[in-house]
């Protein structure tokens, strides 16, 4: 249980964390969709409540530099746990660093397998950091080949996400070139298959199977529109979609054809094979794990389901053990403040869409897929449209159920997250995010409303940028940079900005504040919410920023 705190009692009602995804505090109004938006409550809660900025991105949460921007996972991990760990990116990098990762059972099962059958690995294909890094990708094949297998096929999901939205050519001409120069003395390593992410593969929280079920079709079977290496698949591709930026271009399949045309994929995933899904995040690399592992599946007709020895780069999920194999230990969060919070015997209430509801669930607690004691949570089915087509998403809908938990006086804690700055501002339409901030605005007045009500406060804050930079920056001045013709190029990527972190309290008779500093992140949030609820934080947690005057 967590002790009471003799400096404050607590909040007569309930407290509520409100994370905005992907809202950062702009450096440029240029390009920035929260400039540019219409948002009357947020303009007001920063002018008459207590208001910080917080270190979202780089070591403050985990990640392996300060050039690393943040994510949903880090960022929420931070948030749920009120600590910062050693995150999937970093802790793969230090494993090819020391070599621990080959020395590791799972490596060592794979490559046996791999030298009767193939070795495929399967990931995002950028050093976006977010969900992979190409490096660790490279690292991978060259070892392979030092231990003695034989054939590596690739299955590159292009990103344009985490990274520039056309820069596909960027990492597949040199990657190919790498693949031609090693592939000698019988070694055998090409590209064999590939799409855009947000087209095949990598769905998350069961949004979208049919994404997931044609990039089966695509890696395993080899069907789809057949190239002769990727470069030409990008640039045909390019060429057939135009306007289609990398995320969402469509499957392809590397085949060798014979003098008739007739091609035949090089790289189906067959019975005996290895297969190394090199993702280190979890969300987007469960459904096609479990497509993998499961005897009993049902999502969708896999029409052949290869016998293979399968890996995750981490383990995704350890609730469900999944994958029981896998590269690199995942970090080992512990003491979360919804675990603590239960155990204090606090109802806890959380809410989003699909989109994002396993970062208000499963990465708030720390990537744990089950729920702890007291402990309700509300999914709203997200839209599965392109989300420049809707950026209202499901904002009013998420505040409906959080107005109702609150009006039903049974929560405590409650905590949601409204996913319209982060998944329009991956569109890279900058004026369908700027109504999705709009979108936010407008539902966080009706929730604060509530929230007055019964007697609560509330955390607003977010967990990364996004829509605070919808274009590229010169990587020189660090300004928006403009193309030849004056116009700008649309960024589709997180951002490194801080986030803000607004005190609506109504409560307290202005006696509550927010202390600034400079280390003040997001791992300092749980401490908050503690202090809040009139308790003192777990040892564990980072600082409270709480003031109490
Ligand atoms: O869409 C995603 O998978 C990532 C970007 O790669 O965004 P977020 O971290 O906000 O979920
Ligand atoms: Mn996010
Ligand atoms: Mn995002």
């Amino acid at each position: 249980m967590l002790q009471k705190n003799s400096a404050f009692a607590g909040v007569p009602g309930p407290v509520v964390v409100i994370v905005m995804d992907g809202y950062g505090i702009p450096k440029h109004a240029v390009g920035s969709a929260i400039e540019a938006a219409r948002k009357p409550t947020l303009d007001r809660l920063f002018a008459r409540y207590p208001n910080i900025t917080l270190r979202a991105h780089g070591t403050a949460v985990g990640m392996p530099s300060d050039d690393d921007m943040g994510n949903s996972e880090v960022g929420h991990n931070a948030i749920g746990a009120g600590q910062v760990y050693a995150q999937g990116a970093a802790l793969v990098a230090n494993a090819i660093a020391e070599g621990t990762i080959w020395q590791g059972q799972a490596w060592q099962e794979v490559v046996a397998a791999a030298k009767t059958g193939a070795l495929h690995f399967i990931g995002l294909f950028s050093d976006g950091n977010v969900h992979s890094h190409i490096d660790h990708l490279k690292a991978m094949v060259v070892q392979a080949k030092a231990e003695g297998v034989k054939t590596v096929r690739i299955h590159a999901l292009l990103d344009g996400r985490d990274v520039p939205e056309t820069s596909a050519l960027d990492y597949v001409v040199p990657f190919e070139a790498f693949l031609g120069e090693i592939s000698t003395d019988g070694f055998d390593a090409r590209i064999a298959s590939g799409g855009g992410r947000q087209y095949i593969t990598m769905d998350r929280y069961d949004a979208n199977w049919p994404m997931v079920a044609r990039g089966w079709r695509t890696h395993v079977l080899g069907e789809g529109p057949q190239f002769a290496n990727a470069t030409a698949a990008v640039e045909g591709l390019r060429a057939s979609h135009p306007g289609t930026i990398d995320q969402d271009l469509p499957e392809f399949v590397i085949a060798e054809f014979d003098e008739n045309g007739n091609g035949k994929p090089i790289g189906t995933i067959e019975d005996g094979d290895a297969v190394v899904l090199y993702n280190f995040r979890g969300d987007r690399a469960i459904e096609i794990t479990r497509a993998f592992v499961e005897d009993d599946f049902s999502e969708f007709d896999r029409v052949r389901h290869p016998r293979v020895t399968y890996a995750g780069m981490l383990q995704y999920d350890g609730d469900l053990q999944l994958p029981s194999r896998f590269l690199v230990p995942p970090p080992a969060i512990r003491d979360t403040s919804g675990e603590w919070f239960s155990k204090t015997g606090l109802a806890q209430f959380a809410c989003s869409e699909t989109q994002k509801f396993g970062h208000v669930t499963y990465f708030w607690n720390g990537n744990r897929s089950s729920r702890f004691d007291g402990e309700t949570w509300q999914e709203v089915p997200s839209d599965v449209v392109p989300f420049e087509q809707r950026p209202w998403m499901k904002a009013a809908e998420i505040t409906d159920a959080m107005i109702a938990a609150l009006q039903s006086g049974q929560y405590k804690v409650l905590r949601c997250n409204y996913a319209n700055g982060d998944m329009v501002g991956h569109t890279g339409n900058f004026r369908a995010a700027t109504m999705a901030i709009e979108a936010v605005d407008l539902a966080l007045g009706r929730l604060l409303k509530a929230v007055d009500k019964a007697g609560g406060v509330a955390l607003v804050t977010a967990d990364h940028g996004n829509a605070d930079e919808m274009f590229e920056l010169d990587k020189k001045t660090r300004e928006p940079a403009v193309n030849k013709d004056g116009s700008y190029k649309a960024k589709t990527a997180h951002t490194l900005n801080p986030v803000p972190l607004i005190l609506y309290d109504n409560v307290s008779g202005g006696r509550l504040g927010l202390k600034q500093s400079e280390t003040a992140g997001l791992s300092n949030i749980a401490a908050t919410v503690a202090n809040l609820l009139g308790l003192q934080k777990h040892d564990k947690w980072d600082d409270s920023l709480l003031e109490v005057k």
